[in-house]
């Protein structure tokens, strides 16, 4: 299935965020997004999951959702968004509540998505009494539940300590191997994006158009490879490159708002 972004331009009031946003996420591809803060990132991921009408243009889904998909675009948010009150397992299997799954069949989609995420063992705890890295491992496994054909990631590591980051970095090339599920990854941070993308979408600043659309080289798995880890910092540096005169402004632009 795919995720077809159509000239999509936004605007707040007065305020242009996005104008005239063209991409395409294949099935199975992982594109993330990147540019200065303000330039309109989970704006446009918003609109991608339907969660905001853009002004003009359109986010479309074209082709077959993956058989048992309940849900073809889910969210994974920045703050994990877990319900306190809930165990581990129940936060995973909330949103299959409200689904035409029988018992044994939302049991059996917790189970997979907590043995893919690796918390079976963790199912009957509560989120506060795991660590951040763990939280948003709850997060994903939820995600995961509905057996998406697409993760909307919205910054998922940035309230991570860097080594939690590079284990769940880890967790994401071992999720997204077998091609079957594609996302779109926000993040600030280029070396996720170069770690983890097929391609990546360079945002100008505000309103953010697409400045350059990049192809990552070498399959996600040898990205950890000595070599082709000098290819990926070099290819990191060029987008600083492209994107750091904007990224000052757009941070003097906050200091003065
Ligand atoms: N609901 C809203 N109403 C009005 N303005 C908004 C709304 N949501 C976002 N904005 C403004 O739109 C602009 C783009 O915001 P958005 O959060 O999409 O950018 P971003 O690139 O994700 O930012 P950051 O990199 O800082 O996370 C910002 O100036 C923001 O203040």
């Amino acid at each position: 299935m795919d995720l077809i972004a159509e000239n999509i331009s936004h605007r707040f009031d007065t305020l242009d965020v996005l104008d005239d946003v063209s991409f395409t996420v294949g099935a199975g591809e992982v594109v993330a997004i990147v540019g200065p803060s303000g330039c309109g990132k989970s704006t446009l991921l918003s609109i991608l999951g339907g969660l905001l009408q853009p002004t003009t243009g359109q986010a479309l889904l074209r082709g077959a959702p993956p058989s048992g998909s309940l849900n073809p675009l889910t969210f994974v948010f920045q703050d994990f968004a877990l319900l306190p009150w809930a165990s581990v397992e129940d936060n995973v299997a909330f949103p299959l509540l409200h689904t035409s799954l029988s018992a044994p069949q939302r049991t059996a989609a917790v189970d997979d998505a907590l043995r893919r995420t690796r918390l079976t063992d963790f199912r009957s705890v509560f989120p506060k009494q795991l660590s951040g890295g763990m939280r948003q491992r709850v997060g994903i496994a939820r995600a995961l539940a509905v057996r998406p054909a697409i993760l909307l990631m919205d910054e998922p590591l940035s309230a991570l300590d860097s080594q939690t980051r590079e284990l769940l970095m880890e967790d994401f090339v071992d999720l997204l191997a077998d091609g079957s599920m594609g996302a779109v990854y926000v993040t600030h941070n280029l070396e996720e994006a170069v770690r983890l993308a097929d391609r990546i979408v360079v945002l100008s600043r505000r309103p953010g158009r697409i400045r350059k659309l990049v192809s990552v080289p070498a399959a996600r798995r040898d990205r950890g490879n000595v070599d082709i880890r000098a290819q990926l910092l070099d290819l990191q540096n060029e987008l600083w490159a492209l994107i750091r005169t904007e990224a000052i402004d757009a941070e003097r632009e906050v200091q003065h708002a």
